[in-house]
């Protein structure tokens, strides 16, 4: 194919794509300036990857007005207007060549050939360019593989490249070490954890005026029956469109079991869960008696759809990678002083949270107490242990393989800057965040089932009454199971510390409530509900 774009073109193609970007990019959800004007784009690197037709650009942008700039990579596709078509919904705009012949510029990350050719050049490595390729010792590489692009629209764009390959374009960047290649590196050199194995980064070079960036992770592909969030969700609806669930039993505390507690193979059916005798069971029919009487003292209700025994396995998964992180990488017990410094940075959190979303503002003071109890707590000589932790976990970052449970993501909360995501952190935080995900699947599958969005649920006629019911007990029961399941793989019942865990759950909520409001505003009710109901004492038991 003859070459479309050259060096000497690059030049004139970046300024063109300067005046196209600004409206572009206020439409991408990875873009966190939204809801401002169009921002001025300033491209800082241009790379030629590719020369043919089509030809493929590597850029980075700083975007925004002065004192808020950030980064962002774009990978733009160039093609002959007239020589074949660009993927649907994938214009940037038009430009043109030196002859005034007119170009098309798109998103490349949507196009297969131009996604191939990028693989093939993080294959071959390579330094002494503005970007530079590396790969991880033994890693395989095998090239020809389809492409497709997975999540155009999430935090990030990840590329599959048949069942094997899985490379994710890191969108908004940040320089200094990235979390996911820094934590999936340490977690495939602990071995046998339940993550995927990274093979491969492309990376600025020193030159860049941020100083060294990462700009993409390859990584291992998980084939895998669904994520978390499809399989709770789907198994969650069923069970309220069949208007049957119950509430849990055995909400007890259950002291670490110090280390092991592998996730071996299969996951565990009733029966071999059974005979471990911990935590509950998925009954055949049970007697309701849940501490918020979620489903009514003494009604006869049938099984929870099946999820339980999954939600138990992601504990002990989580409770696996938690342990190889805190092996890997520094894991310690905080100072008084410090653990003074964690509570009162959760107050800031809230604070500027607060300062966004007004909404928050009545549960603030409840909130704050909660983290002066977390800090008495500390005064009162118990350690509080931190490592490197997950840091945005939810059943969405979960995959089912079918030998157990994958976690993937290890970026941490996307809008929280480096030095904190890299932080160390208690490990309750991932389980609170995951514990919080419980709630919002049983929310969402709610409203598929009443066929209203969560902003619209109340007021509910009885039915709506009995299924919201229904729903806060199918949350409950399968929070339970995954804290007894992470407490069975040696991590800290979350139960045992529930003045920690509080904290660490309203703190997520009031994350993703400022999320939501910024990305989702008609599932903002999901979080909001969540933090009043912690700020009033009440934890959805777990
Ligand atoms: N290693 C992997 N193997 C298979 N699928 C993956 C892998 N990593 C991510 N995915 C899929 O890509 C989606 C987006 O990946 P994620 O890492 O969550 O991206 P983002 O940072 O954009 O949120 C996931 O929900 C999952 O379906
Ligand atoms: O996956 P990301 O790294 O992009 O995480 C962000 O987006 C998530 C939503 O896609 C958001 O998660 C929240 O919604 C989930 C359901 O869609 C739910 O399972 C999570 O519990 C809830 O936090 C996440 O907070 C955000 O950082």
């Amino acid at each position: 194919m003859s070459a479309v774009v050259d060096a000497t073109d690059v030049e004139r193609l970046t300024a063109e794509l300067r005046l196209l970007l600004p409206g572009w990019l206020t439409g991408r959800r990875w873009f966190a300036g939204k809801g401002h004007h169009a921002p001025p784009v300033e491209p800082v690197l241009a790379d030629l990857v590719h020369s043919g037709d089509p030809a493929l650009l590597h850029l980075v942008v700083r975007a925004g007005q002065a004192g808020h700039e950030e980064w962002y990579q774009l990978l733009v596709g160039v093609r002959r207007a007239g020589t074949g078509t660009v993927p649907d919904g994938s214009l940037i705009g038009r430009g043109a060549d030196g002859d005034g012949s007119a170009l098309l510029l798109y998103e490349a990350t949507e196009d297969p050939e131009l996604m191939s050719r990028l693989l093939a050049r993080l294959a071959a490595e390579g330094t002494g360019g503005p970007v530079e390729y590396h790969r991880l010792p033994d890693a395989d590489v095998p090239l020809g593989l389809p492409a497709r692009v997975l999540t155009a629209e999430q935090s990030n764009t990840s590329v599959a490249f048949g069942d094997r390959l899985m490379l994710k374009v890191l969108r908004r960047l940040v320089p200094g070490p990235h979390p996911e290649l820094e934590m999936l590196t340490a977690l495939w050199r602990a071995g046998d954890v339940p993550s995927a194995r990274p093979l491969a980064w492309a990376q600025t070079s020193d030159a860049f005026p941020a100083g060294r960036t990462t700009l993409a992770v390859l990584q291992q592909f998980v084939p895998s029956l669904g994520d978390g969030w499809a399989l709770a969700t789907a198994g969650a609806a069923r069970v309220f469109r069949s208007d049957q669930a119950g509430s849990g039993s055995g909400a007890g505390c259950r002291a670490s079991q110090g280390g092991g507690g592998r996730q071996g193979g299969a996951l565990p059916t009733d029966d071999n869960a059974a005979r471990r005798g911990a935590g509950p069971r998925e009954p055949g029919m049970i007697r309701t008696r849940g501490p918020e009487g979620v489903a009514g003292e003494g009604a006869s209700v049938a099984p929870f759809g099946g999820f339980t025994e999954e939600a138990r396995a992601l504990g002990r998964a989580t409770a696996e990678v938690h342990s190889a992180l805190a092996r890997q990488l520094d894991s310690r017990a905080l100072t008084p002083a410090e653990a003074d410094e964690l509570a009162a940075g959760l107050t800031r959190r809230l604070d500027e949270a607060v300062d966004e979303l007004p909404e928050l503002l009545p549960f603030a003071g409840p909130l704050r107490d909660i983290h002066r109890s977390l800090r008495s707590g500390a005064d009162r000589g118990r350690p509080l242990l931190v490592q490197r932790v997950h840091g945005d976990l939810h059943l969405g970052q979960v995959l089912r393989a079918p030998h157990g449970w994958v976690l993937i993501d290890f970026e941490g909360e996307p809008g929280h800057p480096l030095h904190e995501r890299r932080r160390l952190q208690p490990a309750v935080r991932d389980v609170a965040a995951m514990l919080r995900s419980f709630d919002y699947a049983a929310h969402h599958a709610l409203s598929e089932v009443l066929g209203t969005p969560p902003a619209e649920h109340a007021p509910l006629g009885p039915r709506g009454a009995r299924l919201a019911r229904r729903a806060s007990a199918w949350a409950v029961h399968n929070r339970r199971a995954f804290s007894a399941g992470y407490a069975e793989a040696g991590g800290t019942d979350p139960r045992c510390d529930p003045v920690l865990l509080r904290a660490f759950e309203a703190d997520k909520a009031v994350y993703e409530a400022v999320y939501e409001a910024r990305n989702r505003p008609e599932w903002l009710p999901i979080p909001l509900e969540a933090v009043r109901r912690l700020a009033h004492g009440r934890t959805a038991a777990a």
